[in-house]
């Protein structure tokens, strides 16, 4: 029952976004500008900044002026610009967030990057590898960096106490495969920007979480693409774009990885399987008994649900079988299995020791926000980021697939 009372309690204040607190004085705000009237840019900015003391969300730009104005009015947003390029260059704009389709980033970040704005670009952060190398290894970059500009591919999952706690429970040297599957219900119409190849769409660009995930978790590159199979979008609609794939990996040492996801699947699909990522370790030695010449051994699988909305609701399970096994021999003793599940919808309730604020209901955007925040201001943050290197990799393990599928690598349309 209290459980219960605390789920609907946390929905109803994730629904009003809960606690406001009041700005700090204007010299020490972050002025966020958005471009594009983007659907998702409430909940990836406009909710988190509200609840952030130092951050304000001060201007969008749209390619039509009256949608702009549409959507400043409903956010209660000052500024209304009427391009793109004229709210990069305005001196009233601090830090850009960048939704706009995927093959737009690249132009629009370069931009940001010479106008010395700070950039919060969401994923995948540009086309191709190629492009990523230039847009994080580039001389703007170089000259942003040398600036104090911070730079962050918008992986907002990352920034949170369950995928922290997820990770903790991990014995990285001893993982040997790792299952992700996205089953998301048509939740995009046909011809919604992630099914245009003109503006580098596809389900495994959309959906690249999967490759960020088994790299986070691995802390690693593939070495390859063993295996990929899509499923496209039928004529007249572009065939080549993907809205359902199903991956294959090697990483070093043999390890193995297998990662799904579809803009195809069905409710049912969706609810019944939770975004599960499931890793899977090999047998260790966890104890020795030399009187008995007995050894125990541990395989332990964790698997978490729901890492992409945790706030909704989360569970991390893990499930470690034990066997006593004779040294000599290897002589079965004994085996037994222990369950265990976690949650953890605030850093305290993680228990990692990170001393920060947090509510039960903040979206992994707010996570995200606050990190992006810390390191503007120069502030120890909790670890964990994504830096230019992570968001080339990421960019090179999709293009891998790509390759493996038989479809083009996507290309920017300033390329
Ligand atoms: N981090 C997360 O959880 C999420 C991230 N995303 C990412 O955010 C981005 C935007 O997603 P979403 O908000 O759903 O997208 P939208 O469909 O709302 O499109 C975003 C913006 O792109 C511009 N746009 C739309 N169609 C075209 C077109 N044909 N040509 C040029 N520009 C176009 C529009 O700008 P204008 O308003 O100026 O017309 C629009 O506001 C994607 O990169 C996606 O991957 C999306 C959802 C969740
Ligand atoms: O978080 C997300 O979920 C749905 C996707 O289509 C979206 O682009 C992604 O970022």
């Amino acid at each position: 029952m209290a459980s219960l009372f605390s789920l609907l309690n946390r929905w109803r204040l994730m629904a009003t976004g809960g606690h406001q607190p009041p700005k700090a004085p204007e010299n020490q705000l972050i002025r966020f500008g958005i471009l594009g009237a983007a659907n998702i840019a409430p909940l990836a900015l406009i909710t988190p900044a509200s609840q952030h003391p130092e951050v304000t969300v001060t201007a969008v730009a749209a390619r039509d002026r009256a949608k702009a104005e549409k959507f400043a009015k409903k956010h209660k947003i000052p500024i209304v610009f009427d391009s793109y390029q004229e709210l990069i260059d305005s001196d009233q704009v601090d830090a850009v967030y960048l939704p706009l389709p995927n093959a737009l980033h690249l132009e629009w970040a370069l931009e940001c990057l010479r106008k010395g704005k700070h950039l919060l670009l969401e994923k995948p952060s540009v086309g191709n590898e190629e492009e990523a190398r230039r847009l994080f290894a580039g001389p703007e970059m170089e000259e942003a960096r040398r600036k104090g500009v911070v730079v962050l591919e918008a992986f907002h999952y990352r920034f949170q106490p369950a995928w922290n706690l997820f990770l903790s429970l991990l014995d990285r040297p001893n993982i040997v495969d790792v299952d992700v599957s996205l089953i998301l219900p048509v939740l995009f119409p046909d011809d919604d920007i992630r099914f245009h190849y003109d503006l580098a769409g596809g389900a495994m660009m959309d959906l690249t979480y999967t490759n960020s995930v088994v790299r986070a978790i691995y802390s690693a590159e593939p070495e390859e693409c063993t295996s990929c199979e899509v499923q496209t979008m039928k004529p007249p609609l572009d065939e080549r774009c993907d809205h359902t794939f199903r991956t294959t990996w090697r990483f070093p040492g043999g390890a193995t990885a297998s990662t799904m996801g579809t803009h195809r699947g069905t409710w049912i699909q969706h609810l019944k399987t939770n975004l599960p990522v499931t890793v899977k370790h090999r047998a260790v030695v966890i104890s020795t008994d030399e009187e008995k010449g007995e050894e125990t051994l541990r395989t332990r699988k964790v698997t978490m649900h729901n890492f992409m909305m945790t706030m909704i609701w989360h569970r991390i399970d893990i499930q470690d079988e034990f066997v006593v096994r004779k040294k000599e021999g290897g002589e079965e003793v004994k085996r037994w299995t222990v369950k265990e599940s976690k949650k953890a919808y605030t850093w305290q309730e993680s228990n990692l020791g990170v001393n920060r604020k947090s509510e039960s209901y903040w979206l992994t955007y707010k996570y995200q926000l606050d990190a992006f925040v810390d390191r503007i201001k120069g502030r120890e943050g909790t670890g964990a980021w994504v830096d230019g290197e992570d968001s080339i990799g990421q960019m090179r393990m999709i293009d891998m697939a790509y390759r493996k599928s038989g479809l083009p690598i996507r290309v920017s349309k300033s390329t």
